[in-house]
């Protein structure tokens, strides 16, 4: 008898979990029809989910294989049409977004308060999710934030064409635009043209975990929760700064400079580099960079940024250290969670006080840069995400590395009688809900 109930229950678990991988292949027949259309001539027929609405954007891919909801909330995807290439996607649902605003974490448990891509590709959307934290599905979700996708679509043949030919502006048509011409090339939207920083930053400064022992400024690009999150739950108290704010009216205050991630072209963030060149100049406190910050660095430190192809987006990117710097150790490949298409040039040689710190092992672009150890400075750049979310922790030390470092440097101070200044008065963070719906970039 017991062994029986077991079965059934068993079968019941079982068909449950079925029931979650089942995907749209039958009622995805009244959902109206979507197209993608690319700047360089093709089109991809398949069904809408999401938001009955058409967007243009700029159409790259990832090879993550989890994490959708990570890479969706994540800023630095802003105006972006994001195709995933593994198949299915949307079975384990969406979670609720909000968590406490503490010394442990940071208000959100995504990357953001919405969904900040512009609409998503996907070969195979789960209608029915499985996971003890979901409360929606990502069509639900996607509509509620004014956000098409498209599904039953070939993304192979989509990356493939993306890989060759790079990253391309597109065009989702939904419903009765999906039987319209597509546009002309003349027509398509170039969200690069934009500032997509300026939209994406804060635009007043606060506070989290005011209490921390180590006072961290952050120059917000569009800045991932996760790394918000990876320095509050390390103890330092973390003032967020809008990204072209002068950190140099201010600087005395703090042990420590962060630069975030962010959308868009780094060409967009002179005036935050030049801010940060007479920092690097004037003030020898450790300064640490990620993504776009890391390209904000190398433009202040005299490197360019170029536009690659595709670019690197996935949570499998090899990178190998090329000097040693607290946990991370020169010779070794780490594997890193990547969203970028710009990156800075290699050049021979390096502007003098500076060096190379990590190459991406696929392409050999620059992954990292750092100041020389007799520069006398404390100064990193990441091209990578040692935060995660989604993807490997291997680098995730880096932070506590930095955090070291700023604490080290506090100590020495103090022992030289000199003191970070009191705060200058910024506001504590305060949780604001969710909103209901955002509209979407257009
Ligand atoms: N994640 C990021 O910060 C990306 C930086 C920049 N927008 C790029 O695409 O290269």
């Amino acid at each position: 008898m017991q062994s029986c109930n077991m079965l059934s229950r068993n079968l019941i678990r079982i068909s449950r979990f079925s029931r979650g991988f089942a995907t749209h292949a039958n009622s995805s027949l009244n959902a109206p029809p979507a197209v993608l259309h690319l700047k360089t001539g093709q089109s991809f027929s398949g069904r809408s989910f999401g938001a009955p609405k058409s967007i243009f954007g700029e159409t790259v891919f990832s090879t993550s294989i989890t994490s959708y909801t990570e890479s969706m909330t994540d800023p630095s995807y802003r105006g972006q049409i994001l195709v995933f290439t593994t198949p299915l996607i949307g079975n384990y649902g969406v979670p609720k977004n909000a968590a406490p605003c503490d010394n442990k974490d940071v208000g959100v448990v995504l990357e953001s308060e919405r969904i900040q891509c512009a609409a998503v590709v996907v070969a195979d959307v789960a209608e029915r999710f499985s996971h003890y934290s979901a409360v929606e599905s990502l069509a639900s979700w996607c509509q509620r934030y004014g956000v098409p996708g498209i599904t039953g679509v070939d993304t192979r043949a989509i990356t493939t064409l993306l890989r060759d030919q790079g990253t391309t502006l597109g065009r989702l048509a939904i419903g009765g635009d999906a039987s319209q011409a597509a546009p002309k090339p003349e027509e398509y939207w170039d969200p690069t043209t934009e500032n997509l920083v300026a939209q994406a930053s804060t635009k007043e400064p606060y506070t989290l975990n005011p209490t921390g022992d180590v006072k961290i400024a952050v120059l917000d690009f569009g800045a991932k929760a996760n790394i918000l999150r990876s320095l509050v739950r390390r103890g330092a108290s973390v003032t967020v700064l809008p990204w072209n704010f002068d950190f140099n009216q201010i600087r005395d205050s703090y042990d420590g400079l962060f630069l975030s991630n962010g959308p868009g072209d780094p060409n967009h963030c002179m005036e935050a580099a030049m801010h940060l060149r007479k920092t690097l100049a004037e003030w020898d406190k450790p300064v640490f960079g990620i993504c776009m910050g890391h390209q904000v660095i190398g433009i202040a430190a005299g490197l360019d940024a170029y536009r690659m192809t595709f670019g690197n987006r996935g949570h499998n990117q090899p990178v190998l250290a090329l000097a040693s710097s607290g946990s991370i150790k020169a010779g070794r490949v780490y594997v890193t969670s990547q969203n970028h298409q710009y990156a800075l040039k290699l050049q021979d040689p390096f502007p003098a006080g500076w060096e190379p710190f990590f190459i991406n092992c696929n392409d050999s672009s620059v992954e990292g840069i750092k100041s020389t150890t007799d520069s006398g400075r404390k100064v990193w750049g990441v091209q990578f995400h040692p935060e995660s979310a989604g993807g490997p922790l291997d680098t995730i030390e880096m932070f506590t590395d930095f955090l070291a470092e700023c604490r080290a440097h506090k100590l020495e101070l103090a022992a030289r009688g000199i003191k970070t200044q009191s705060s200058v008065d910024i506001p504590e963070r305060v949780i604001v809900p969710e909103p209901k719906r955002v509209a979407a970039t257009a």
